[in-house]
């Protein structure tokens, strides 16, 4: 069977005024499948919530198709949309006096009665979605009563309840710190794991992206380029999309930076392993070029050691990278007298 779940053909999404039209995105072949989980990514106001909207049946495209599951998404009746697609939101508009064991019910509602009364295995399927997203040890607190982690993880709970084959999430990370946006990414690579469901996420957070999703849909001249993280990375589409003036793409490093407005000395940097990692993020953001010959000074690191790990030079040990960047800054102004 095929793996395919959402499928848009030479869409184009926007708006419509009386007498005008504004097209956000266009010429949009995009594809999500099962066990795979999407990022996009894009600049503020390139159109990512344009897109979630008119793929989610919320906002009518301007033009084209988007096919759910081999059907137009225009022809699907709102009861079976909500049995194929769930859509997790950044607002807070949940009710704060509703517990996370009700919220995550509502996630039932496309097969429960107008009553809306659970059955056994509706039970069972929220006891699941709250097991699977680490929210049953306070199934019981209100919503209102949450961290924005946690609240975060409650609504992705709630989305997994609607048992849905693809999942929207749009800018789920967004008043995250660090720690719990990782944590909502392993808990996504978690859910496509199994290849039972797809899921498409939108995101500001690059470097997280670049580490997790399996493709990235990646917003650049009002139309997406799609593909795996790495291949976006490679062929430069990447630093196009971002490339604002002054910062570029440090593919090394894998992260984006401000462009030094002059270039410093220049260092052979040798050796491998963390702390050569972490030795060369610190001479680029101090401004020094890496080259592969010895042009002007020499550092050589030692992955083992614990005193003095740097040797500067051939004959300066050094302590720290405080030190290290002192010394290197020290040696090139006595070069420049
Ligand atoms: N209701 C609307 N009517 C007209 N234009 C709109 C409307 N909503 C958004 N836009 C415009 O559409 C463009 C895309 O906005 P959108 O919110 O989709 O971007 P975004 O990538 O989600 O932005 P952000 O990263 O800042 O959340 C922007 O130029 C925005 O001003």
């Amino acid at each position: 069977m095929s793996k395919g779940i959402l499928h848009t053909e030479s869409l184009s999404v926007g708006y419509t005024a009386k007498s005008s039209q504004k097209t956000v995105l266009s010429g949009l072949n995009l594809d999500l499948k099962k066990g795979e989980l999407t990022c996009l990514l894009g600049p503020n106001g390139s159109g990512k919530s344009t897109l979630i909207r008119s793929i989610a049946g919320i906002q009518k495209p301007l033009s084209g198709q988007v096919d759910l599951l081999g059907k137009q998404l225009s022809e699907v009746s709102p009861k079976a949309l909500a049995k194929q697609l769930s859509l997790v939101l950044t607002d807070r508009t949940a009710p704060g006096n509703l517990t996370v064991y009700g919220l995550v019910s509502l996630g039932r509602f496309p097969y429960t009665s107008w009553m809306g009364s659970l059955s056994a295995q509706d039970k069972s399927i929220v006891q699941w979605a709250l097991e699977s997203t680490g929210t049953l040890q306070f199934a019981d607190r209100h919503i209102g009563e949450l961290s924005d982690g946690e609240r975060q993880k409650v609504m992705i709970a709630r989305a997994l309840a609607q048992e849905t084959d693809l999942i929207i999430l749009d800018e789920p990370t967004a008043h995250l710190d660090s720690p719990n946006r990782i944590e909502i990414f392993h808990l996504l690579r978690e859910l496509v794991a199994n290849g039972q469901r797809a899921i498409l996420i939108s995101t500001h957070d690059i470097e997280t992206a670049l580490a997790n999703a399996d493709k990235l849909w990646l917003v650049s001249d009002q139309t997406i380029h799609q593909g795996a993280p790495e291949d976006l990375v490679l062929n430069g589409e990447l630093e196009k999309a971002f490339s604002k003036e002054g910062l570029s793409f440090n593919y090394s490093l894998g992260r984006f930076e401000k462009e030094k407005a002059r270039e410093g000395a220049k260092i052979l940097l040798q050796g491998d392993g963390q702390r050569f990692h972490w030795t060369k993020s610190a001479l680029l953001r101090a401004g020094f070029q890496l080259v592969t010959t010895n042009e002007d000074f020499s550092v050589a690191v030692e992955e083992t050691a614990t005193k003095t790990p740097w040797l500067v030079q051939g004959e300066f040990q050094i302590s720290s990278i405080e030190h290290l960047l002192i010394k290197l800054n020290q040696l090139n102004e006595d070069e420049m007298e």
